[in-house]
């Protein structure tokens, strides 16, 4: 079985929590209220500069060639085409370029983004891809449920945007070669008793994902 559908299949209840969250199926149906997309889009884009220096680390950490060009392709898609396409989206959600810049980061994005580069400081790549799993796979997850719903893509939904852009070939590749590289990784790295502290990992990632959601929700600073 891949690496991902193992940590997945041994988190079954902390990964229902951050993929059905409440904030997500807001989204799927247009009921989600506009002030929390608006305070997430701000948070997330705190987020996207983190995990831009998350892949950086991975840079460092590379001891193969093929490594490093995966850990130069993810710093390249947050910061050449990712963080643009958010500063458009916020911007038609009312949010300029200065309210972005000038935000400052809540609990729950210093919480999970830090998370993450601890696990790849301290840890080697598969530490840090193991962290961070459940941001690219779980958005591919959730944006391929959220189009199948009824009202998913429809024009009504304001969400649509967000939901189209998860759900598209390019971010399905995006997590489909993450999926790759986790499993690469564990080929030359995984043993059993490494397994625990990774499923510990994964675990807390995930949780922290439904954190995330959950920050958005209740407009938490
Ligand atoms: C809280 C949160 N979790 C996951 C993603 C998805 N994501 C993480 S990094 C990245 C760019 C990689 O190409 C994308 C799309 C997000 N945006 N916000």
């Amino acid at each position: 079985m891949e690496i991902f559908e193992r940590l997945k299949a041994a988190v079954p209840d902390d990964w229902n929590a951050y993929v059905g969250h409440p904030f997500v199926r807001g989204m799927g149906d247009g009921t989600l209220p506009e002030p929390a997309f608006r305070h997430y889009l701000v948070q997330d884009y705190l987020f996207l500069i983190q995990f831009a220096r998350a892949y950086a680390l991975a840079g460092y950490k590379a001891r193969s060639l093929a490594d490093l060009k995966a850990a130069s392709a993810g710093v390249s898609a947050i910061v050449d085409t990712e963080m643009d396409l958010h500063v458009r989206l916020s911007e038609r959600w009312g949010l300029s370029a200065a309210d972005l810049e000038s935000a400052v980061e809540a609990r729950a994005t210093v919480a999970y983004t830090r998370l993450v580069l601890e696990a790849g400081m301290s840890g080697d790549l598969l530490d840090l891809y193991t962290a961070l799993a459940p941001c690219m796979i779980g958005y591919a997850e959730i944006g391929t449920a959220l189009a199948a719903l009824p009202g998913g893509l429809s024009p009504d939904n304001p969400y649509r945007e967000w939901i189209a852009e998860y759900s598209g070939e390019g971010f399905q590749e995006a997590a489909q070669a993450a999926r790759d590289q986790l499993d690469r990784l564990a080929a030359d790295r995984l043993t059993e008793a490494r397994w625990p502290a990774l499923v510990d990992l994964f675990r807390q990632a995930t949780r922290l994902e439904a954190d995330f959601w959950e920050m958005g929700l209740t407009l938490a600073e």
